[in-house]
């Protein structure tokens, strides 16, 4: 179920200005990620959230990433969400209780079976394959080794993990993604998007994904 029939869907994580916001929308990009977790060095407050979520149009994805955080504080930014990335540990159970579709990262240490967590995580609309390095939950900038993919799994997925400009359309190509996630690969540095970066990504995808 990993091979999407369509386009491949782009998200791009990790905004936190007005400016990238409308021009990652103007391209076309399909859902907008709002990293919440307030270690990282792209985290947002609540209140810019509401801000940045406003603006987003119509039929774009509103994505909150969330790494381990209490149930309350997720509930604080629900209004303005439509979709919720669990980024840590959290079980099924956890990410179930919102009443808001989501999905789950999963790191892609050695000894990871991805089809025992597309059964656990059955509920989730897709499974984010990240890379793995201890100690970081994600936004690392690096990417695994994809052959390591199944070519049938249970669960639509998400290719994330070191995405550039430069080897998106090998990824596209190989994997056959629902959707490539993407953050420090369109930047100029942490949560500022390059727009050249930007507009090139999305015609990388889209020209990979039309063969
Ligand atoms: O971006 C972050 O700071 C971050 C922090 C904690 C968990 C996940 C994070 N980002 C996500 O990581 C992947 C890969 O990012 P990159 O393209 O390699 O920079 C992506 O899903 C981001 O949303």
């Amino acid at each position: 179920m990993n091979a999407c029939s369509g386009r491949t869907r782009i998200k791009f994580c990790g905004l936190t200005r007005h400016e990238d916001v409308a021009l990652a929308a103007s391209l076309g990009v399909d859902a907008l990620g709002f990293v919440m977790w307030p270690k990282s060095a792209r985290s947002i407050t609540p209140a810019v959230l509401e801000e940045l979520a406003v603006a987003v149009p119509a039929f774009v994805t509103r994505v909150g990433l969330f790494v381990n955080q209490p149930a309350e504080f997720i509930e604080q930014c629900l209004p303005y969400l439509d979709l919720i990335q669990f980024h840590g540990d959290e079980p099924a159970s956890f990410c179930q209780q919102f009443g808001r579709p989501w999905i789950k990262a999963l790191r892609m240490h050695d000894d990871i079976d991805l089809h025992q967590a597309a059964a656990d995580y059955s509920l989730a609309q897709a499974l984010l394959l990240d890379a793995y390095r201890p100690g970081i939950p994600g936004g690392t900038g690096e990417t695994f080794d994809w052959s390591r993919i199944p070519a049938t799994l249970e669960k639509p997925v998400i290719l994330a993990g070191g995405l550039t400009v430069d080897n998106v359309a090998s990824a596209v190509n190989q994997v056959i993604p629902y959707a490539i996630d993407v953050s420090g690969g369109i930047e100029i540095s942490h949560g500022i998007k390059d727009a050249e970066l930007m507009a090139s990504f999305v015609q990388n995808v889209a020209l990979a994904s039309a063969h």
